[in-house]
């Protein structure tokens, strides 16, 4: 028998753990493979509750965050560490997800050394380096490397083969996203106390449609925030609504809603929530404001439309669906379309019913053969 392919795994923050955790799950559990992990601990609570609630415990932790550290040095510090965990690992393949410094810095560290890289959520573009701003080039970075493009989608694997990658090597794979939200409702369904800590808000908010509120893109800092802000308190004066909003610990979202919405009775602004408690405000909310990318993919797979406040997505395939809808930072525009959901039932049902393009839950499967070759 030929001895297992070893597939070291590289990830830091919370969104790529919550996309790469059922894909290091499957590779636990095939014979075919060794699994190994390293995360760069990028995000370090947040990352750390996803590895807790998904039973992965790292063989490498770098924790590389330092205060008030440049670009320079984190990338300059990634490459560095990951390049010695590779030399002792000695990997088939090194997998790496998404955009982050992490991905990038893990790909580069895995090319100087010639080793394979297999990129999960491959082939999203704005096609504006500086929108989103590092992780439009370093995902660039990564297409330029990876020997394995996993795109969820076709519009994905087209933006790649657009870039003359070669065709064989980009394969749709869904998004591991949804592999994610599957298992981790299962596992809320076996055991509701992991999602418990809601229940004093869904009792007070009860009878009431729930607006589920996210934001933290480094684009919408400043006059967006505020738009978002006045957005919210002007449809929280409706008496039939309530909003949930999980705050971004980012100083830049912080001060600003603790300002504007700060003793509304009907906006909860709560700590940020783990994975369980928020695949639970997914369940509860009857449409999302949001500016986050895994928001976009993880709503319409619940049938929850998704208001976009962002000018543009790398995501255009949730919009194409009618599961979401870009609404951009206009507080006018926000309202206007969130009243036309809760006004309109027709509206609201059409979006509410789409279908949801970014996968089907088998993704890491799919992954896994093809690292098998
Ligand atoms: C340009 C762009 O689109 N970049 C994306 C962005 O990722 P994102 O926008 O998806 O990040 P978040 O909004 O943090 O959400 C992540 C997941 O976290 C869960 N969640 C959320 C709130 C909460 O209170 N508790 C939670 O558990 C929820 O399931 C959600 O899907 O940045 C990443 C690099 O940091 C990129 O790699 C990624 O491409």
């Amino acid at each position: 028998m030929t001895s297992p392919l070893r597939i070291l795994t590289v990830f830091g923050t919370r969104p790529e753990a919550i996309k790469l955790f059922p894909l290091v799950h499957a590779l636990e559990a095939d014979p075919r493979f060794d699994a190994r992990v390293c995360v760069s601990g990028q995000h370090r609570g947040m990352l750390d509750q996803v590895l807790a609630i998904s039973g992965i415990t790292p063989h490498h932790d770098l924790a590389v965050m330092q205060p008030d550290q440049t670009l320079d040095e984190l990338t300059a510090r990634l490459v560095t560490g990951l390049g010695r965990v590779m030399d002792a690992e000695k990997p088939d393949w090194v997998v790496v997800q998404g955009d982050t410094a992490t991905a990038m810095a893990g790909a580069l560290a895995a090319y100087y050394r010639k080793i394979r890289v297999a990129h999960v959520e491959a082939g999203l573009r704005s096609h504006n380096i500086y929108h989103p701003w590092p992780e439009e080039v370093n995902r660039k970075i990564i297409g330029a490397i990876a020997a394995l493009h996993c795109a969820p989608t076709t519009v994905s694997r087209d933006a790649l083969l657009a870039e003359n990658v070669p065709p064989e090597t980009v394969h749709v794979t869904g998004n591991t996203v949804i592999d994610a939200l599957h298992w981790i409702t299962a596992k809320i369904a076996a055991d509701p106390s992991l999602a418990g800590g809601l229940a004093e808000l869904e009792a007070r908010f009860a009878g009431k449609r729930i607006i589920g509120v996210t934001t933290h893109r480094r684009e919408n800092f400043g006059g967006g925030m505020e738009a978002i802000a006045e957005a919210v308190r002007r449809l929280a004066a409706r008496d039939d609504v309530a909003v949930i909003f999980p705050v971004h610990l980012n100083p830049n979202v912080r001060a600003v809603m603790d300002g504007a919405l700060g003793g509304i009775a009907n906006v909860a602004m709560i700590e940020p929530l783990d994975y369980p408690h928020f695949a639970r405000l997914l369940s509860l909310a009857d449409l999302m404001l949001t500016d986050s990318g895994g928001v976009q993919e993880e709503a319409p797979a619940l049938g929850k439309p998704v208001l976009v406040m962002r000018e543009t997505t790398e995501r255009p395939e949730g919009v194409d669906a009618g599961t979401a809808k870009l609404v951009g930072t206009d507080a006018d525009v926000i309202v206007a379309e969130a009243e036309r959901l809760l006004d309109d039932r027709a509206a609201y049902d059409a979006m509410a019913r789409a279908h949801n393009p970014f996968g089907d839950g088998k993704s890491a499967g799919r992954i896994c053969d093809l690292l098998a070759g």
